[in-house]
């Protein structure tokens, strides 16, 4: 069986709303919404091809791209390699030029079961910032233990969060024991709260389960234990990937994102062999969810992380200080 080579474009208003397309009722997926594109002819690079497509179906000009996600996917009767690019910049208004109904929707309310299956990771995709926050220890501590000052710990993260630019962050404090952490996430729930912030919790998803915060964290080892998507009321599950089986386990379970990590070394995981970014690709290229690059990048290595595959940049003592 062949592999069907495809490029997706998605376009976004000034509300954060992004373009749909409904497939022909006889066409291979047929009736589903899709992002609009469509496949590459033999030899023709992406950008180009994206733009054709665009053309042909919306009767835009594309003037400027970039990649958002590259996703593999086996339906049994095909296999599809998409390139979803994020459109920057168009002439012209887009209408169905080929009797398609359009849609403009908010990623947060796309039903994934309505688009092919294919498209799920780059539902998550578009969900996602292109920073992702992870709390540090608090001053004089080691990068493993817990916040040695929890109101130090919770004013310097309010602070954060007021940066309009990061909408995530990780609870992470594994020195801290369940009761003390339940205490801490408390509080930084309220702070997130206030700031419109997501929290995800890097604890036991038992412990997760019964504490307020938009998602759930695991760890590699965590991950590797699972047999199944946690059962757990939160919309986000992420995980913490050091190598291609592992990115591959969080694939399979269906969740959300991927931290890949260290792209560089890292004084808190001195022992660990970075990646470089060139093997970073490589993972990612193989992914088929949101990747994050993690491990000595900061803000300045956002646009290299994306040039690399990534859903952007991960990180601790970048943002936290
Ligand atoms: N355009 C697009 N195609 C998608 C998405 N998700 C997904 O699985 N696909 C699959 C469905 C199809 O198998 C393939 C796209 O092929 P297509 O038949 O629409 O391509 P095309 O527009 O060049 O069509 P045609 O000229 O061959 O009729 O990719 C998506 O979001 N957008």
């Amino acid at each position: 069986m062949g592999l069907v080579h495809v490029a997706a474009g998605v376009l976004s208003d000034s509300e954060g709303r992004v373009l749909i397309a409904q497939r022909p009722k006889g066409a291979h997926q047929g009736g589903l919404w899709e992002f609009p594109g469509g496949k590459l002819e033999p030899g023709e690079p992406v950008e180009q091809g994206l733009a054709r497509e665009l053309d042909e179906e919306l009767g835009i000009q594309v003037t400027a791209s970039r990649p958002l996600i590259r996703l593999r996917h086996d339906y049994g009767d095909r296999r599809v390699l998409l390139d979803i690019h994020r459109v920057l910049d168009y002439q012209g208004t887009p209408s169905g030029r080929e009797g398609q109904a359009l849609d403009w929707q908010r990623p947060e309310h796309m039903d994934p079961a309505r688009f092919p299956a294919a498209d799920r990771p780059v539902i998550s995709a578009l969900r996602l910032p292109n920073r992702y926050l992870i709390t540090g220890a608090g001053a004089n501590v080691g990068a493993h233990a817990g916040p040695s000052d929890p109101d130090a710990f919770v004013a310097r993260l309010g602070q954060i969060l007021a940066r309009a630019d990061l909408r995530i962050v990780q609870l992470r404090a594994p020195g801290l024991d369940a009761e003390a952490y339940a205490q801490l996430a408390q509080r930084c729930a309220n702070v997130c709260r206030d700031t419109q912030a997501r929290l995800l919790l890097n604890c036991d998803p038992r412990l997760a389960a019964e504490l307020p915060g938009s998602g759930l964290h695991l760890t590699e080892a965590r991950l590797l234990a699972l047999t199944e998507r946690p059962r757990i009321d939160k919309p986000l599950i992420g995980a913490s990937c050091h190598s291609a089986s592992a990115l591959a386990k969080a694939a399979e379970l269906g969740l959300d994102y991927a931290l890949l990590s260290p792209v560089r070394h890292t004084r808190s995981h001195a022992d660990a062999i970075p990646l470089g970014w060139s093997r970073f690709a490589e993972l990612v290229e193989d992914a088929c969810l949101p990747v994050y690059a993690l491990g000595g990048v900061d803000e300045a290595d956002l646009d290299t992380a994306i040039r690399h595959g990534a859903q952007g940049v991960a990180g601790i003592s970048g943002f936290w200080g």
